[in-house]
């Protein structure tokens, strides 16, 4: 299994991370922490050095309640990082946005991949995603940002959210986007209660047997807090890696993360007891 852009090709015979950098003043995990170019630039190379084969580098936060951010802002938030993280190593760089401007402006300056959490749905964005070569990954959200954990409902929210991906995948074929550059994420989190985030968990498999490669990201979620019944980031940050173990040998090809060392050292044990 591999994932194709336009001039890099993302090896997924085994498991990969994809460190997150949030170059946001608001995300909801490290907020602001990596705002100076510098700094960010610095982060994503130790991210790399730990074993991130992407880097996945965000100026808008996505997290329930966030409030939106205008593509010039969120542009110059990722572009001089996205330039610089270019100019200092080959590693395949993503993007993850909704805005059509973004994605090829990102792509423009060096990034390999969009990562959108609205599956291309915003007008121009299948144009944008075409025209660069990009690879996509195409998220499930159900609702908006800011709403979408108020009430979700589904009949079979497994059956529902690979049903809207298969559909996605459609469009895409439609807009001339070779399925060779498209992986697919189930959206945990992104308007799912705990009950929905674990049957999406539980049935990994079914996404992994339609056939692209599946993205998961779950790093550091609020979803932890309600199965543990308690909030601390070291609570979080276990149960994520936890996650990734399972989710690997569940044959996801891209674990989401922002702590690269540690999701690095479980895909290595889920590889070595896996009979590959
Ligand atoms: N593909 C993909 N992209 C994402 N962007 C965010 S933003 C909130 C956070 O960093 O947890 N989550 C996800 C995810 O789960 N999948």
């Amino acid at each position: 299994m591999q994932l194709n852009s336009r001039n890099r090709t993302l090896d997924l015979a085994r498991p990969v991370v994809m460190g997150i950098l949030n170059v946001t003043p608001d995300s909801f995990s490290d907020g602001g922490a990596y705002v100076e170019t510098a700094r960010a630039l610095d982060h994503a190379l130790g991210m790399v050095e730990q074993g991130a084969a992407i880097v996945d580098v965000g100026g808008e936060s996505t997290r329930p309640g966030a409030d939106p951010v205008d593509e010039r802002e969120e542009m110059a938030r990722v572009l001089p990082l996205i330039e610089a993280l270019r100019a200092h190593s080959d590693v395949f760089i993503s993007i993850d946005t909704i805005k059509p401007r973004v994605m090829r402006e990102a792509c423009a300056a060096g990034a390999d991949m969009i990562n959108d959490v609205m599956a291309l749905r915003a007008p121009g964005a299948l144009e944008a995603a075409c025209d660069t070569q990009a690879a996509v990954c195409l998220m499930h959200m159900q609702g908006q940002p800011r709403t979408m954990q108020k009430a979700p409902v589904y009949d079979d929210v497994v059956a529902d959210v690979r049903s809207f991906l298969g559909a996605r995948v459609a469009a895409c074929r439609d807009a001339g986007i070779d399925d060779s550059r498209i992986c697919l994420d189930p959206g945990f989190g992104f308007g799912k209660t705990l009950e929905h985030n674990l049957a999406l968990m539980r049935n990994l498999h079914a996404f992994v047997g339609d056939g692209y490669p599946v993205l998961v990201g779950v790093s550091r979620k609020s979803m932890f807090v309600k199965l543990h019944g308690h909030d601390d980031m070291s609570s979080r940050i276990h149960a994520s890696v936890t996650s990734a173990f399972w989710a690997a040998t569940q044959g996801a090809g891209i674990i989401r993360s922002h702590d690269v060392a540690h999701t690095v050292e479980a895909l290595t044990l889920a590889a070595a007891l896996a009979d590959n």
